[in-house]
């Protein structure tokens, strides 16, 4: 695994949640992008090498709205980039860890994304990246 590529974020409102962060961070959300499948508007900070992803739910169904529902709004996920997501779940699913996807389905931000099950993670979600040349 590589550097932590993202946290995610799980906010009701993105555009509150857009003014919030802008004022932290000091600089604007550098893209807003829907993912259909996974139910979210994301909004992303550039934080040196790092990013954060703000997630607002799009549907009831959404992970982000279940999460919001149980926890509130706060910390979703880490996200670690990989070179190799193939080879890094193969490495993962021998060494125990729960996949939530046997194959690499697309993400935000030209992205190839697996998650890992926070059951196998110490309670916490587990995003992989690799980025999509
Ligand atoms: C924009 C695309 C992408 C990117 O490119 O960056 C994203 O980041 S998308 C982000 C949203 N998508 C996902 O989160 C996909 C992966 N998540 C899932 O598959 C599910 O959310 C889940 C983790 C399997 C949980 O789903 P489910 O079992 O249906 O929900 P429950 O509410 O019943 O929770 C079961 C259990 O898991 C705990 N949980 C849920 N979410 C989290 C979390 N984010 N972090 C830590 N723990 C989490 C939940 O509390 C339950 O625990 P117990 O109560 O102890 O059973
Ligand atoms: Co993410």
């Amino acid at each position: 695994m590589q550097h932590v590529e993202h946290i995610g974020i799980a906010v009701k409102s993105l555009s509150e949640s857009n003014t919030l962060f802008s004022k932290l961070l000091g600089v604007s959300p550098y893209k807003q992008e829907g993912v259909e499948s996974e139910g979210v508007l994301t909004s992303f900070f550039q934080t040196g090498q790092t990013k954060i992803e703000l997630l607002e739910a799009t549907n009831p169904d959404s992970p982000i709205a279940k999460f919001i529902e149980k926890k509130g709004e706060g910390i979703h996920h880490i996200a670690f980039e990989v070179e190799d997501i193939e080879a890094e779940m193969a490495r993962l699913k021998s060494e125990g860890f729960i996949l939530l996807n046997e194959v690499p389905k697309k993400g935000a931000d030209n992205k190839l994304v697996c998650f890992l099950h926070p059951k196998s993670t110490n309670s916490v979600l587990v995003e992989l990246c690799q980025t999509i040349k």
